[in-house]
């Protein structure tokens, strides 16, 4: 049943009572609110969601923004408006601009903002060849009525600077973050040493369907693609994980220890270089694979058994938490169950690599490197120069925005076989685990055992807010069994970049 006129009109009216409540308790009086929420309203499509985001921020800011014009047209017309000296601008810079966002349609209005005036001299510039920050991250000055820090919306239209098919925008709501300095890449690209084989000879006849035409997952039999996953695809024609497949990969992160696992002589995770000493291997998992068509197969790029190589579709956003996270991810369209949602991307290095990398970079606080399972189950045990990682502090992708939450995340990640038939190296694919709504953050679960105390590095303090946060002071308790991640190489130094995520 539609609901009457009459109700929406009531809600609409609650909903503007609560704003004004909101916007008065600042000191902001009616006849000021009133004009600029309406207008917020009209470009955001009425979207309420939007405008009461971060208790009423963007409204807030609006207010703020729509008062810092009227005295930059004031300045300007008593000749006092021009360039702030202090700002080096680049092109984008340039164009800075208050963005409302329709959290359903995931479309964005620009609004178009006049540079506000200078009250300080404190602006940083940035350099044009830092990666895709092209923004002049500014501290907040103070407002005309002196009580409350004027927020700038950060932003970038597009982080990706048009290399994935779709734009992933950036904004920083809090306003005073700068905006993250790294290479976006939408695709692995190897370091130094790290040694990927992909050729086409590789592949043979089993490993691919070179008979196959069209769409594999229309056909009346499962291609030789299918092998992995028992004969049967690993998606439906809707493009999504099964609801089975899904569900044993849960089972395998939550249980891992009902799952068969392979135990090494000398296990390269195990192996503490700056003491000379090798501990026991804890196993590793068998782990579940998606196996997509590729070059050699006969099929088409539009088959239903090639959505990771097909890249990102969703409709993204990269934003600045205010959980104390750092920066995250979240989704800007609703996104069923089983959604392919990124590929975490980063340059593919050695486990020697990556100590080599830490050893002389200075300490950061964000961690990006993964480490790739790397053919466990293999007659001959890794070595550090052979076993992989990707690391995407450097040269990433989106979802290197991507935060932990302790057992409840709503992304799981996949391991995908696409261009090489071994486990050496191998894609990891983000997948929803059940129904993700608009603006949510999407957050994965790193695994980490927060309460090994025997390990050299501690992981981060977890500000993930689940109720069944890891990261508890738990007097006595060992804490359940987990599929733990570790710090890798084990013979870094403890530091706060040396936590990998990890998977063992
Ligand atoms: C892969 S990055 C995620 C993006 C990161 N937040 C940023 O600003 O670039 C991993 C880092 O994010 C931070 N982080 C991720 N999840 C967190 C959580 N639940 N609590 C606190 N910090 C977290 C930690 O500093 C961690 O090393």
């Amino acid at each position: 049943m539609q609901p009457t006129n009459d109700k929406v009109r009531e809600k609409v009216r609650e909903k503007v009572i609560e704003a004004l409540k909101k916007t008065r308790e600042m000191g902001i009086p009616d006849e000021k609110t009133t004009p600029v929420l309406q207008q917020l309203m009209r470009e955001s499509g009425e979207n309420w969601e939007y405008v009461e985001l971060d208790n009423y921020s963007a409204l807030i800011d609006a207010i703020y923004s729509h008062d810092d014009d009227k005295q930059c047209e004031e300045g300007s017309s008593n000749g006092n408006r021009g360039k702030n000296p202090m700002v080096v601008e680049s092109p984008a810079s340039s164009k800075k601009s208050y963005k409302t966002r329709s959290a359903n349609s995931g479309s964005s209005v620009q609004v178009p903002q006049k540079q506000p005036q200078p009250s300080d001299g404190d602006r940083k510039t940035r350099s044009a060849n830092s990666g895709p920050s092209v923004q002049v991250p500014q501290k907040q000055p103070q407002t005309s009525n002196g009580d409350r820090k004027r927020k700038y919306n950060n932003s970038m239209s597009d982080i990706t600077k048009g290399s994935e098919s779709v734009q992933i925008s950036l904004v920083d709501d809090v306003g005073i973050e700068e905006v993250p300095k790294f290479t976006y890449i939408p695709h692995n690209i190897v370091y130094q040493k790290a040694y990927v084989h992909v050729s086409l000879a590789r592949i043979s006849d089993e490993d691919c369907c070179a008979s196959c035409k069209g769409d594999c997952l229309s056909a009346d039999f499962p291609c030789a693609c299918a092998r992995e996953t028992s004969g049967e695809y690993a998606y439906t024609k809707e493009g999504l994980l099964k609801e089975d497949f899904l569900k044993t990969c849960l089972k395998m992160q939550k249980e891992p220890d009902t799952f068969h696992k392979f135990y090494c002589q000398d296990c390269p995770l195990e192996r503490d270089i700056i003491n000379g000493t090798q501990g026991k291997c804890d196993g590793h998992l068998i782990r579940k694979f998606i196996k997509e068509c590729w070059r050699k197969c006969g099929c088409d790029m539009l088959c239903g058994n090639r959505v990771v190589q097909r890249g990102i579709k969703c409709k993204l956003e990269v934003y600045f938490t205010q959980e104390g996270k750092g920066w995250g991810l979240r989704t800007l369209q609703d996104l069923p169950k089983g959604t392919f949602v990124c590929e975490y991307i980063g340059e593919i290095l050695t486990n020697t690599e990556l100590y080599d990398r830490n050893e002389t970079s200075s300490s950061e606080r964000h961690t990006y490197p993964v480490t790739l399972d790397a053919d466990w189950g293999s007659e001959k045990d890794l070595q550090d120069d052979d076993a992989l990682c990707l690391d995407a502090t450097i040269c990433g992708n989106v979802a290197r925005f991507i935060n932990h939450r302790c057992e409840d995340a709503n992304l799981i990640d996949i391991p995908v076989e696409i261009e090489t038939p071994d486990r050496h190296y191998y894609h990891i694919a983000f997948f929803t685990l059940r129904d993700v709504k608009a603006m949510d953050e999407l957050t994965w679960d790193y695994m980490i055992d927060f309460n090994d105390k025997s390990h050299p590095v501690k992981a981060f303090r977890c500000c993930c807010g689940s109720e069944l946060c890891r990261d508890k002071k738990t007097k006595g308790s060992k804490g359940k069994s987990i599929e733990r991640r570790k710090i890798l190489p084990t013979r870094k130094q403890p530091g706060p970049r040396a936590v990998a995520l990890k998977r063992k």
